[in-house]
């Protein structure tokens, strides 16, 4: 398993072992024992899916406050999405920083989001599926948003995308500035 920590430290790309062979390949694509042996301890309880049709559907930022806060392990079985990550921590040095990835089947990456960074992605290809572990049960109650395109964030989506598809819950995002972060 290849790991490196990406500009915001706590972020981290993990790339599993793939074994190939005529008919096909294998991976273990989480193994507990690796992740703690690169000083991570998580407990993930949930598994999600999340299916998009088209090249620009943008979903976040998204993150769940504390006690229901998430660590985030996104991979991608199908297409491409850019991924990003948001230091929401306000005593952090790095508040208000992003930090983005490409993650896509073809690459057999993952991102590694740690509690306190927001997330969202926004799908590359048509017919993306994206496939995450989280440490926190979903909670409506501790759900919240910022906005994709906060200019204080500054987050630089792909132009070439074209029209943005959004919920209209991320439409109506508050900034950063408004948005209840961590302590
Ligand atoms: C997140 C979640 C949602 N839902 C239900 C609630 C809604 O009825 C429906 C769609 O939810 P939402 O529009 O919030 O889905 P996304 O926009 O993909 O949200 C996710 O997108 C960004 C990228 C994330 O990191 C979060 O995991 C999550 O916020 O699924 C559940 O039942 N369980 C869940 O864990």
């Amino acid at each position: 398993m290849y790991v490196r920590s990406l500009a915001l430290a706590e972020v981290l790309e993990i790339v599993p072992q793939k074994f190939e062979d005529e008919r096909g390949f294998f991976s273990e694509t989480y193994n507990e024992r690796e992740i703690n042996r690169i000083g991570l301890t998580l407990t993930f309880v949930q598994d999600n899916h999340s299916y998009s049709v088209h090249k620009g559907v943008l979903r976040g930022l998204h993150y769940q406050l504390p006690p229901k806060a998430q660590d985030k392990l996104v991979r991608v079985v199908k297409g491409a999405i850019l991924d990003v990550a948001v230091d929401i921590r306000r005593s952090s040095v790095t508040f208000g920083q992003w930090v983005a990835l490409e993650v896509a089947a073809d690459r057999w990456n993952q991102i590694f989001i740690p509690k306190g960074f927001a997330h969202g992605f926004v799908t590359l290809t048509d017919h993306t599926e994206v496939i995450y572990k989280v440490s926190e049960y979903y909670s409506p109650e501790h759900d919240r948003s910022i906005r994709f395109d906060d200019p204080a964030i500054g987050i630089a989506w792909p132009s070439s995308i074209g029209e943005l598809i959004l919920s209209e819950k991320d439409r109506q995002a508050p900034p950063l500035s408004m948005a209840t972060v961590f302590e």
